[in-house]
């Protein structure tokens, strides 16, 4: 049987461990065939990565180091990886920090150093990677990032991640425009709520849960699983004509109201 990312190189950015929906995403892009390339923030992510990745009998085309918030960095990884791979026809970022701070209590509260690591890593390391992934993607492809509801409506404690998500959709917006003449797409997906390392600093992380249980048009919750399908969807030449886009993977929370 034909897959649907057969002879296609792809960057996942962002597993860090099971729970990762960067891991969903592996699993499906891996299902589709396609050759897969990681990179990792800390020594910490690689060997859980490595570990995953036997057990899972994933042969990975290459992994390296990068951390999202050093220009130095983002460039080095891409230089290997174009390098390596010679052409790359998407990336996955699926990656954000902000400190502990930002993710609770009053907005008007934080500070400007919490704002702005947040728009470094969570925003700005879009347009970063965008930037340097280009270089590689010569026969055109396809970007996606991971965003949230939050970017759109007031979520409780979710404050600063909230602004650098909105950001976030903006610049992959303003991406879309400016690579489509090369023929990349940029797009995003806006996954509901997944127990992840990540999801662990935003307070009151639970009641999401428990209210989107409730309250969703399919009264549960999603899985990286299906964030994995929607992302894989977008890399695949079944989105060829969608860019600018932001995909609700939410069992349709977004469409409520009160
Ligand atoms: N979990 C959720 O409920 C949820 C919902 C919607 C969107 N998202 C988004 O999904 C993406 C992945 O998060 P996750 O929930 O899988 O959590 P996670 O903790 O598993 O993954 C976050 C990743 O970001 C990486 N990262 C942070 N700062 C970095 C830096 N400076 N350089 C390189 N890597 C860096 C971490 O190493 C980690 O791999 C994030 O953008 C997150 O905002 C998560």
């Amino acid at each position: 049987m034909s897959q649907l990312l057969t002879g296609k190189t792809i960057v996942v950015m962002g597993v860090a461990n099971e729970r990762s929906i960067a891991w969903g995403i592996t699993q499906s892009l891996h299902g589709q065939g396609a050759k897969l390339i990681f990179t990792y923030r800390k020594d910490r992510s690689l060997e859980k990565l490595k570990k995953l990745l036997e057990e899972n009998r994933i042969e990975p085309k290459l992994v390296v180091q990068c951390d999202v918030s050093d220009d130095a960095s983002i460039q080095a990884a891409f230089d290997k990886i174009g390098t390596e791979a010679g052409v790359i026809h998407g990336v996955v970022h699926s990656l954000a920090y902000a400190d502990k701070e930002g993710l609770s209590g009053e907005f008007s509260d934080i500070s400007r150093a919490g704002y702005m690591t947040a728009q470094d890593a969570s925003s700005y390391s879009l347009i970063a990677v965008a930037r340097e992934a280009k270089k590689w993607m010569t026969e055109g492809g396809s970007i996606v990032t991971q965003s949230y509801i939050g970017a759109e409506r007031v979520v409780k404690n979710y404050n600063v991640m909230g602004v650098a998500k909105a950001a976030l959709e903006a610049s992959m917006r303003y991406l879309a425009e400016d690579l489509g003449k090369h023929g990349i797409r940029v797009n995003a997906v806006s996954a509901g709520a997944v127990r992840t390392l990540s999801a662990k600093g935003v307070a009151g992380f639970n009641e999401i849960l428990s209210t989107t249980e409730e309250r969703a048009p399919l009264r549960r919750n999603i899985d990286s699983a299906e964030v994995g399908d929607a992302t894989m969807f977008l890399l695949s030449d079944l989105s060829r004509g969608v860019t600018g886009e932001v995909l609700h993977v939410d069992a349709g929370m977004h469409i409520l109201g009160l």
